[in-house]
């Protein structure tokens, strides 16, 4: 196996040069630093205040070449790349050519050890799927190449050592301390997950990206881009590796504390900060809701005390909001922010156009709060009060954080965003609009928004120039399982690149008894791999509490409340499951009295079963939903 003793030798080869770059470093940035120490110390023993001066700007014009802003810190050790690109090209100075690929550039001296996957002008090939010997036509720095491809291997190094080599026809293997050749299949993600212990999304993902991903990730500098696709296509993958590209490929235009990525919970938020470190650095990650209270504290709209609760939260998310406050800006002057929100809510044409009853209520109670002027407001009033604070500020006025003024906004399960949110978003961004938006309108799942909020966000945007990536293939769950999620949302999906799972439907007479199975379920699926993470997913809050009694004993049993990636067992419900993941999933219950035939809920079910990665176990004592009832029924 020749192939291995080359990748091995060349691993070698690199991790000398890592340690030889971490030498230059030092010394270059020593060197730096003692010359500034010389600088100051002239500076402090001169007497004469000119040359005093002179030496303060000399010492500013150092500064501003510090080494350490452009010779980072290598800290890909572990696993310095995970490509190889071979060309041949046309031009003799350049001739047969082998690219290593990785998440970080690294130098040896002069040299390019290894290239970015940013770097997509020469990593193109890599990820768009070319055949060997393929001809190319590639524009790197302005100037055009031709050539063919000779070589498109994937590696994989762990902990420094090299244990897989894929290329595109044949497999190497490290299996027990020895070499295979063609034996394994591809570790799934699912797998690598248990595998490290780690439930979150893996680091590694960049030498995965698929060929339709890179282009999403790479398309159309500025504007929006909306990418859709279903469950477990990779559409927040996409978006995170989007902005990291933007970043890399223009630093001076998208910079890192003026992004941001708006996730949908509080989990998901935990989920990616604490997942993508390599990938966005210090770009910040939040929620809408806690953005909005920045957004509005950077408008000059402060002490605000927020409650959950809002009996008329369905009324202010209307996609009829936006309308009612651009006329309301218009006819009236501003006020005091707050006293400005409830005099919007509390006029006849607000609470005619937004309640078909309880109207009277409505304005009660807005004329009460104006009175009083009330500082406690929901999340629903506070994107209200965001949008009237945004549009109160002259035309074009940037504030920082809040309007106009963001180089780029990754906002994820956009459908499930007010029309009005959306607003607030796409207005703080700068005036070139760079915006990711990650959507899919099968797993709108809050039931009090009206569908057509989120499609006349789109159709706005689209009047600005607006570019749509649609993802088909299905990453997170096997094939069994994006079939039945198929049956249920009634949109088909594309399995070609599914691994092979387990679908199990487990009828017992009365609730007692499916506790006891979700109970043996789970001993079992411990068991069998105590890395996994298991989901026992549930729709009524109510159910959380009965079901951890349960499993109370069971050997990693997650606190009840805690969503954490480590491996064990987690009990939730299903609206709290948005964009995680799990090993195993089993689903308490799914009846047809639970999820019914409407939108929200077909969506919340469509959402529950494509958590899981590797088996979907249903476990019930009632009728089942539809779509699952036929597919049980079949088996
Ligand atoms: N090209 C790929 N190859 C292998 N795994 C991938 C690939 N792209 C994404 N994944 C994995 O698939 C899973 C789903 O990805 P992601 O969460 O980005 O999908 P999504 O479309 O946002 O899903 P959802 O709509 O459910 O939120 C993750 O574990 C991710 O690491």
């Amino acid at each position: 196996m020749e192939i291995v003793q080359q990748e091995i030798e060349r691993l070698d080869r690199v991790h000398e040069a890592i340690e030889r770059y971490a030498v230059d470093r030092l010394q270059t940035i020593g060197r730096h630093e003692a010359y500034t120490k010389e600088l100051e110390q002239q500076r402090l023993n001169s007497v004469d205040w000119r040359e005093k001066n002179d030496i303060a700007e000399k010492l500013i014009e150092h500064g501003h070449h510090s080494p350490r802003k452009y010779l980072h810190e290598f800290a890909q050790q572990a696993s310095p790349y995970f490509g190889i690109l071979g060309i041949h090209d046309n031009d003799r100075r350049i001739g047969k050519k082998e690219y290593l690929i990785g998440n970080q550039t690294l130098m040896d001296g002069q040299r390019v050890v290894i290239i970015d996957w940013r770097k997509a002008e020469i990593t193109g090939p890599f990820y768009e799927g070319y055949d060997i010997g393929e001809e190319y036509e590639l524009t790197i720095r302005g100037i055009e190449r031709e050539g063919v491809i000779t070589r498109r291997d994937k590696v994989t190094i762990g902990r420094k050592m090299l244990t897989r080599i894929e290329t595109p026809s044949e497999t190497y293997e490290l299996r027990g301390g020895e070499w295979h050749k063609n034996g394994g299949a591809v570790e799934s993600t699912a797998d690598t997950k248990e595998r490290t212990e780690d439930h979150r999304m893996v680091d590694s993902i960049a030498a995965l990206i698929s060929p339709e991903q890179f282009r999403a990730i790479t398309k159309l500098r500025d504007g929006v881009v909306v990418i859709n696709g279903a469950a477990g296509a990779g559409k927040t993958t996409v978006a995170l590796h989007r902005l990291s590209f933007l970043m890399y490929d223009a630093p001076e235009k998208y910079r890192p504390e003026r992004c941001i990525v708006l996730m949908f919970n509080r989990v998901l938020r935990d989920y990616v900060k604490q997942s993508s470190d390599t990938l966005l650095g210090p770009v910040r990650v939040d929620t809408y809701s806690a953005w909005s209270l920045t957004a509005l504290a950077a408008l000059g709209v402060h002490s605000l005390k927020t409650v959950f609760d809002d009996p008329f939260g369905a009324q202010k998310k209307s996609s009829r909001v936006p309308a009612l406050l651009a006329k309301y800006v218009k006819e009236t002057t501003k006020i005091e922010p707050v006293t400005d929100l409830w005099r919007f809510l509390m006029q006849d044409y607000v609470v005619a156009a937004l309640c078909t009853d309880s109207g009277a209520e409505f304005q009660q109670v807005a004329q009460r709060k104006f009175a009083a002027k009330e500082r406690t407001v929901s999340f629903s009033d506070a994107s209200i009060l965001l949008r009237l604070a945004q549009l109160r500020r002259p035309a074009g006025a940037v504030v920082l954080g809040a309007l106009n003024a963001y180089d780029h906004i990754v906002v994820d399960e956009a459908q499930d965003l007010s029309s009005l949110e959306l607003r607030t978003i796409v207005a703080a961004t700068s005036v070139a609009r760079s915006l990711t938006i990650c959507a899919d309108e099968k797993q709108q799942i809050l039931s009090f928004l009206d569908s057509q909020g989120f499609s006349s966000v789109i159709a706005q945007l689209q009047s600005q120039g607006l570019e749509k990536e649609n993802l088909t293939v299905s990453y997170r769950c096997p094939k069994e399982i994006v079939d039945l999620a198929a049956r249920v949302s009634g949109r088909s999906a594309d399995t070609t690149k599914a691994h092979s799972g387990a679908l199990g439907f487990h009828p017992t007479k009365n609730p007692v008894e499916s506790m006891a199975k979700i109970r043996e379920l789970v001993e079992a699926l411990v068991q069998a791999a105590p890395t996994s993470l298991t989901g026992v997913i549930c729709k009524k809050k109510a159910d959380v509490k009965a079901l951890h009694a349960a499993l109370a004993g069971v050997p990693g049993l997650h606190a009840e409340g805690e969503v954490s990636f480590l491996p064990g067992v987690q009990v939730i419900h299903a609206h709290a499951i948005k964009g995680v993941e799990f090993s195993n999933v089993i689903l308490y219950n799914p009846s047809s009295y639970d999820y019914r035939q409407t939108d929200p809920d077909r969506n919340l079910l469509y959402v529950a079963i494509t958590r899981a990665c590797k088996t979907l176990h249903i476990v019930h004592h009632q009728p089942l939903a539809q779509g699952l009832r036929d597919t049980a029924s079949n088996r």
